[in-house]
């Protein structure tokens, strides 16, 4: 496969391997990075895509102009915050690219300002698109740098005109001068402001600022993975953290007691509970919260569970977070990452907690790039040593709200838990005291 900007754009650094070699490589990476961190653990074959190019379902394209002031669109280049022209690139679906050029036009003929990201003057930032592959529903957001957007009613009715399969548009406002590409302030232009996918037999509907697998076929054979290694009970209870829309929670509700997912991301939560509502499924919860915040709540209140799923963002997660996931003593935990690196670092941690692992998993969820998702699967033996993994650091202390109780944090969301929640043989034990 030939790309012209392959060089330029950067983003396709395995293009020119084969299949087989790409697999080759991206297990030779992973191997290194474990052995580098002295994790002593088998590395399986990636589990490669059959369809590898055209399958991004998320695209964000800036704008810039050439010698002729003509304006054109595409990606970043390397290391860089200039756009290159990307149109037809072959990562991409079909659907999107013919949108994105259309869009490009469009912005060329009713003459939108670009913003320019050196003046902070300007009004159009980005332009993402997100589509449903099973589904063929596409989303678009604009990003600009004011609520105020002249053409948009106009842009609006040419594109839904144009492309039935845009089910919903959106503008965000993205004022500040960042690189971060979209701010909390959206409005929605068309449709309800989300589209809706179908992913491992369930309907999934995801909002413009909520994760989704970026290869939704690679996706389901990743979940597909999650739940053959977890091997759940009827009877086990599942903390599924760093949830997102809920698809990984909801895909185990089935053959689980129930499922709690949590997630910072309101707006993902709010689709989480939408989703477990569409495909009728009542043993999952949802928790607007920090993981590990939600974590120490349910140590508080002694909550038992079997299995903790955590899919942290590429940083990986905290050793706060493996404290806290540690101290309710799961039976085994789900680790999921798109960086082996921060999970090879993670994996040491989880380590000291008597936590180990045998063997990483890998699925290809980005074809002909650097990247791929691992899978790991930890279980709990004995500790070595009785040695504390490491000290926390003394917490200053929280001012006294009305009745002598603790005051919470004004933003802070609700775990849910009641005292009834309480195991019964712990609540007694303290009445005794
Ligand atoms: C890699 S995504 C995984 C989402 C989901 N598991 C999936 O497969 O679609 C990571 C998610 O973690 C959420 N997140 C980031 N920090 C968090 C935190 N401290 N507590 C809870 N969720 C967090 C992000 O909003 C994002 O939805």
């Amino acid at each position: 496969m030939k790309c012209k900007v392959e060089k330029l754009c950067g983003g396709c650094q395995l293009l020119k391997f084969s299949r087989d070699e790409q697999a080759k490589k991206k297990r030779e990476m992973v191997e290194a990075i474990m052995e580098r961190a002295h994790l002593d653990v088998k590395v399986a074959p990636v589990v490669m895509a059959e369809d590898d190019l055209f399958y991004r379902n998320k695209v964000i394209v800036g704008f810039a102009k050439d010698k002729s002031r003509k304006v054109f669109s595409g990606l970043y280049a390397a290391r860089s915050h200039r756009v290159i022209n990307t149109s037809g690139c072959v990562m991409q679906p079909k659907l999107v690219n013919e949108i994105i050029d259309e869009i490009t036009h469009l912005v060329d003929s009713m003459k939108i300002e670009l913003y320019n990201e050196r003046t902070g003057t300007g009004l159009l930032r980005h332009v993402m698109i997100r589509y449903a592959h099973s589904t063929n529903e596409v989303m678009v957001v604009f990003v600009t740098s004011t609520k105020m957007f002249p053409s948009r009613r106009n842009l609006v009715n040419v594109l839904v005109k144009k492309f039935p399969q845009i089910k919903t548009i959106i503008q965000n406002i993205n004022p500040r001068q960042t690189s971060i590409v979209m701010q909390d302030e959206s409005i929605v232009l068309y449709g309800k402001g989300y589209i809706t996918d179908v992913l491992c037999g369930l309907k999934i509907s995801f909002t413009a600022s909520s994760f989704y697998q970026i290869h939704s076929g690679q996706c389901e054979k990743l979940y597909e993975m999650a739940r053959q290694m977890l091997a759940l009970r009827s009877q086990d209870r599942v903390l599924d953290t760093y949830c997102g829309v809920g698809t990984i929670g909801l895909t185990l509700a089935r053959d689980c007691r129930e499922v709690t997912g949590v997630e910072l991301n309101a707006d993902a939560v709010t689709m989480a509970k939408e989703n477990a509502a569409q495909n009728g499924i009542r043993n999952v919860r949802f928790v607007a919260m920090d993981s590990t915040q939600f974590m120490k709540e349910a140590r508080r209140f002694h909550q038992k569970y079997d299995a903790i799923v955590l899919d942290p963002p590429r940083a990986g997660t905290t050793n706060l977070f493996i404290e806290s996931a540690c101290s309710l003593q799961p039976n085994r935990i789900l680790y999921i990452s798109c960086d082996p690196k921060t999970q090879a670092r993670d994996l040491i941690v989880f380590k000291r907690f008597g936590y180990y692992t045998d063997e990483i998993k890998l699925v290809d969820m980005f074809p002909n790039t650097e990247h791929i998702e691992s899978i790991a699967l930890l279980t709990k033996r004995k500790m070595r040593t009785n040695r504390i993994p490491f000290q926390q650091k003394a917490q200053p202390a929280r001012p006294k709200g009305k009745g002598g109780r603790m005051a919470r944090p004004a933003n802070a969301h609700s775990s849910g838990f009641r005292k009834a929640d309480s195991y019964p043989h712990r609540t007694k034990r303290k009445a005794k005291r």
